[in-house]
């Protein structure tokens, strides 16, 4: 599965902690990420991120065009509801395209955990018939 992991600056941490918890589940899949995102987690961690530009400068909208595309299978967005973002209209519309295109998409680590032990147990499948492209590594 091709899956895009983001967050905002003070939610980074919290998604390097949660990419390391489930480090074999996100081995076997091919990580992309907005600029900052990518890089901090491919630091921590070791695994290959294809990084897009950051945030505020057009990721999200490089990620959203994903989307559009059907390429991606599951997103992580760790936002940050405490922070005003000067490119909020960006990450609105990711979120709406990801509803346009049903791509499931976790904004909180409660949610992420429940899809990531359902991408384990094979409960994404579905997503293979939207976009072949996904059943292999980047
Ligand atoms: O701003 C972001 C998502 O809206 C994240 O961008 P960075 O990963 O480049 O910090």
């Amino acid at each position: 599965m091709n899956i895009a992991l983001i967050a905002h600056d003070r939610k980074k941490d919290d998604l390097i902690q949660f990419v390391i918890a489930y480090l074999p589940i996100f081995k076997e899949h091919a990580l992309y990420a907005t600029g900052t995102t990518g890089k901090l987690v491919a630091e921590a961690t070791g695994l290959d991120v294809h990084r897009f530009k950051s945030g505020p400068l057009g990721g999200d909208q490089q990620i959203g065009a994903m989307v559009a595309e059907n390429r991606l299978d599951l997103i992580i967005f760790f936002r940050d509801p405490l922070t005003a973002q000067p490119h909020e209209p960006d990450v609105s519309a990711l979120l709406r395209l990801s509803d346009v295109y049903k791509v499931p998409l976790a904004t909180n680590m409660g949610t992420a955990e429940v899809l990531l032990r359902g991408l384990s147990e094979d409960h994404l499948d579905w997503r293979l018939n939207k976009n072949p492209e996904g059943g292999g590594q980047a």
